[in-house]
């Protein structure tokens, strides 16, 4: 077994000058805490970061991270002093500058698509070229219960690419310095994370229009405007992860590689059937060493449901699997040949069955990574995927065909819910090798350097996409791949900060850094078959670039603040741009395993764009890979416990999102019920008020009409007494006469003694003038009728203060005063008319009348009217209360029960302030209608009792 120890020592002693201890260390977790800290040795000497080491939960993290001071340009102090990579022992000219350096993590806001979408305002905001404003749309409404963003956050990236930006533009600051350390034999590593929808493909792959081109297929073009005249003869090809061997056979062109099956269309042939993208061509050119000879490496996976597929490999069709040539490793593969050209079954009844391996993802050999064995027994060597083909390309349309046909293999095998949408990783793997034209022949002196470009899954959660089925073991396991890469990000920020603090802590001192390295976590990179094959850049050697897409416009904020989240720990994160190498190796054994494929339904549409659209139903078989060669254990399993954890959390991951579906169901039923709540009782509501309106218009009505009869029966009524008054008035010139003279005596001879009424004096200044022999020229409106003076009328007197009372108004209070008022016939009559007559007199429709009975009766009741008033007013403004002292003496004299009568200055009086409304007696237009129609029945009654007498 290897001695990892001695591994650590080795790179210690060549960055930090110290000589660390061997140790026996056997055991897998060992072995990886081990990697952790050999990756983790680079960064020995380095000053301890600023920030505090207390892991704050990711949610509440701040997103603002700085780079560490090394990474910002701070000259590395003595012990920071770093050599180039041990690798050099192993291989020639492979020194590389080991600067760490954080991962970059640019933004990319994706713009509005138009009317295809629904119109929104974009809840990011770039306040600078590397600072972004997210806020939290309808954040005033009450939170969402499964909602975990903060309502506004400001996140920092190393650029932020606003939505008018060009691909050109994108793919020179993002891809171009990886492609220029791919030429130059340096590894790099370039992923796009984000929800689905937010351009992750678009900026991969690119778009249709010219110009649109993403960066895989710019990379390329650059690749090979580059190398031009550089090509090398392909004698050697590559093997895993950085190996190299000697090809089998002639290998020269890309077209020698076709396969020749009879009967079977040739893969040029399927190649040109494809969309070209040729127009579209990046021209960029680097300078490179033209003392090389480049040879170009492509192949092309995608990780699916933890599974990996090599989307080069040939999907075997029913007749078609046995009569393919088989998959060697240098073949061109005749993917989807046969099956293309098979009539496709329209019924799901019989369908078509097509399978397809999963691959295996093994440890790479120690010869491949230029450590040696025991170096590469700790794991540092990455892994590699077992099987999968690496395609020599000679031009950069060779190499887009192929891109073009394993997106079509991806589609086959995607989602059937949304063809559009990538439910799998996809991995673009650019291979050079690089050879020195005078050592051509010598294998050892060859560079392998790779770049990858991963399209990830979209990173939404479930319950927006609502899955189910397949839907949800497919989007679990996204999101097990990228909840396991978030978690190896932040173990390897915090191991990274670990040591740095413990490295500074020690002062210049020498460090036994196996103390150091126990405390550190293990990566969990070997979780998920994601991390597993990316573990290489992330704990070997390679600059590692983070894209982040969003889409303002989508609804999932939630998911887009945890995507940027995401990318705040992927800026903590260090890795080491260094130099692949390579280094020959025998084959690695292979052992047959247990096989438990997997079948599942795929719907293939073909056609569109005009063409008919053909739907297929297929079978596809899932085979597993087989299991690793076990030769040096790497198979079993890291930590049985921490196995154990990662399936509990697996597991209770699964629950969360059952919960939160069922929650969302919950919630949206509820709402409904609520709603459909709500709109029975408004509509209730309506009808009550509807009801009530009617009632209230048809009470109206009623009242109106009651007026209305009131007003034209009293019409009625003062026209009969039009004719009683030309009866009258005959009759009454005698009284005219008198009552004339009468008045002339009081107008001559006024005395208050003369006036028996109280209030007399109060009539509007007609003091004087009403007095109980008074007969005053009132000028009577013709409403009023004017009952003969009789005494029967004192008969009727009683039905005044009833027919006077308002149906719905209290009686008022009556008063002694009042009462007299009431009773006395000889009572003043009111001097001032009615408003309501006003009229009528100006128009000279009245005419001067003795004083009648009923006269005498209506000034009373106006009198009394008025008395109230003025009553009225007193008692509700004055309050007498009796003074407190003297009457607590009155009550220590006299005991309890003594009457107490206030003397003179022995009661306060106290205004009051205000008069509560509603409670005066107010004379409204009904009251006034009631006097006019009791004054007209006591006048009739009057009439009907007077001729009554007379006959
Ligand atoms: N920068 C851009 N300019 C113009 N259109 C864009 C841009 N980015 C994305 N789009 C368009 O937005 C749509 C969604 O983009 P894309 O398919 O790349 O999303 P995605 O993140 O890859 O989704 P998925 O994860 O489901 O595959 C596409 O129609 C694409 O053409």
């Amino acid at each position: 077994m290897a001695s990892k120890p001695k591994t650590t020592a080795t790179r210690a002693s060549t960055r930090s000058k110290t000589t660390a201890p061997t140790t026996t260390r056997t055991t897998r977790a060992a072995s990886r805490t081990t990697a952790v800290s050999q990756s983790s040795t680079v960064t020995s000497g380095l000053p301890a970061p600023k920030r505090t080491t207390t892991r704050k939960p990711l949610l509440n993290r701040d997103n603002s991270p700085e780079p560490p001071e090394h990474v910002r340009g701070k000259k590395p102090t003595a012990n920071a002093a770093r050599a180039p990579v041990s690798r050099t022992a192993t291989t020639g000219d492979l020194n590389a500058d080991t600067d760490r350096e954080p991962i970059k993590a640019y933004l990319r806001i994706r713009p509005h698509l138009g009317d295809a979408e629904p119109t929104s305002q974009p809840y990011l905001d770039p306040i600078s070229d590397t600072a972004v404003q997210m806020t939290e749309p309808y954040a005033s409404s009450a939170p969402s219960r499964l909602s975990s963003a903060h309502a506004s956050s400001i996140y920092t990236f190393s650029h932020i690419f606003p939505t008018e930006t060009q691909q050109a533009d994108f793919f020179n600051k993002t891809t171009l310095p990886l492609v220029r350390d791919l030429l130059e034999g340096r590894s790099g590593l370039l992923f796009t994370y984000g929800v689905t929808n937010s351009g992750k493909t678009y900026t991969v792959q690119g778009g249709s229009q010219p110009g649109s081109a993403g960066i895989l297929p710019r990379t390329l073009d650059v690749v090979f405007n580059s190398i031009q005249g550089l090509h090398g003869d392909g004698r050697y090809r590559p093997v895993r992860l950085n190996g190299v061997e000697p090809a089998e056979g002639p290998s020269n062109s890309f077209a020698s590689q076709l396969p020749t099956t009879s009967g079977a269309p040739a893969l040029a042939d399927i190649l040109d059937d494809l969309p070209s993208g040729d127009d579209d061509i990046d021209p960029t050119v680097l300078t490179v060493d033209r003392n090389h000879e480049y040879t170009v490496w492509l192949s092309y996976s995608e990780v699916y449901n933890e599974k990996v597929y090599d989307l080069f490999a040939a999907i075997d069709a029913p007749d078609a699997p046995s009569s393919q040539p088989t998959h060697s490793q240098s073949a061109i593969p005749r993917p989807m040949s046969s099956f293309l050209n098979l009539p496709l079954p329209s019924s799901q009844s019989n369908p078509l069955l097509l399978t397809r391996k999963a691959l295996a993802v093994k440890p790479c050999p120690p010869s491949d990574t230029g450590l040696t064995s025991s170096e590469a027994a700790n794991g540092s060597a990455g892994k590699y995927v077992a099987g999968i083909r690496q395609i020599r390309v000679e031009s950069a349309a060779q190499a887009k065909a192929l891109l073009r046909l394993g997106q079509l293999h991806r589609r086959v095998f995607g989602t059937l819910a949304n063809t559009q949408s990538s439910r799998s990783h996809a991995l673009v793997t650019i291979k050079i090798l690089r050879v020195h034209r005078g050592e051509k022949n010598d294998m050892s002196s060859i560079q392998t350097s790779r770049l990858t470009l991963v399209d990830l899954a979209g990173s939404e959660r479930t319950k927006h996409t609502h899955t189910s089925g397949d839907r949800l073991r497919e989007a679990g396991n996204i999101n097990k791949s990228l909840m396991v890469l978030g978690q190896c990000m932040e173990t390897l920020r915090t191991n990274q900060r670990t040591l740095a603090r413990s490295l500074a802590a020690s002062n210049g001192t020498r460090v036994d850094t196996r103390d150091v390295k126990r405390g550190l976590a293990i990566v969990p990179f070997r979780h998920s078959k994601l991390t597993e094959i990316l573990m290489d850049y992330f704990v070997g050697e390679g600059r590692a670039v983070m894209i982040v897409n969003v889409n303002p416009y989508d609804t999932g904020f939630d998911e887009n603040s945890h995507v940027m989240r995401f990318s705040a720990l992927a800026r903590e994160v260090s890795t080491v741009p260094g130099t692949a190498v390579t280094r020959t190796l025998p084959a690695g054994k292979t052992r047959a395993s247990e096989v438990v494929p997997h079948r599942r339904s795929v719907t293939l549409s073909t056609g569109g764009h005009g063409k008919k659209v053909n739907e297929a139903h297929l079978e596809v078989l899932e085979e597993d890979e087989e299991s690793g060669d076990g030769e040096d254990g790497e198979d079993e399993p890291i930590n049985p416990l921490i196995d154990a954890l990662f399936d509990e959390m697996e597991r209770l991951r699964a629950q969360l999102f059952d919960a939160e579906l069922r929650c969302a169901v919950v919630e949206a039923e509820v709402r409904e019920e609520v709603m459909e709540e709500m709109e029975a009782r408004m509509q209730s509501m309506e009808k009550t008020f509807k009801r009530r309106l009617m009632m209230e218009i048809e009470h109206h009505e009623k009242k109106l009409d009651a007026k209305i009869d009131m007003m034209a029966q009293a019409r009625q009524e003062i026209g009969n007494s039009d004719e009683d008054l030309t009866d009258l008035t005959e009759e009454d010139d005698e009284v005219d006469a008198q009552v004339e003279s009468d008045q002339f005596d009081d107008s001559s001879d006024a005395s208050p003694s003369r006036s028996p009424s109280p209030l007399a004096g109060k009539g509007k200044g007609t003091s004087g003038r009403s007095s109980l022999r008074t007969t005053v020229k009132t000028e009577i409106p013709m409403e009023v009728d004017e009952p003969e003076v009789t005494s029967q009328d004192d008969e009727a007197e009683s039905l005044l203060p009833q027919d006077t009372e308002s149906e719905d108004e209290p009686e008022p209070p009556i008063t002694k005063s009042s009462k007299q008022a009431m009773k006395k016939p000889q009572a003043p009559l009111a001097e001032a008319p009615s408003p309501i007559f006003e009229k009528d007199v100006k128009a000279g429709r009245v005419k001067a009348r003795k004083v009648s009975d009923t006269d005498t009766k209506l000034a009373n009741l106006q009198q009394s009217l008025d008395e109230m008033k003025l009553q009225d007013k007193p008692r509700d403004s004055t309050a007498v209360i009796p003074d407190k002292k003297a009457r607590k003496a009155a009550v220590a004299h006299g005991g309890e029960d003594a009457e107490y009568v206030p003397q003179e200055g022995e009661v306060d009086t106290m205004k009051k302030k205000k008069r509560q409304l509603g409670k005066n007696r107010v004379v409204t237009d009904d009251d006034m209608a009631a006097i006019i129609l009791g004054t007209s029945q006591e006048a009739s009654t009057g009439r009907q009792l007077r001729r009554s007498a007379r006959h």
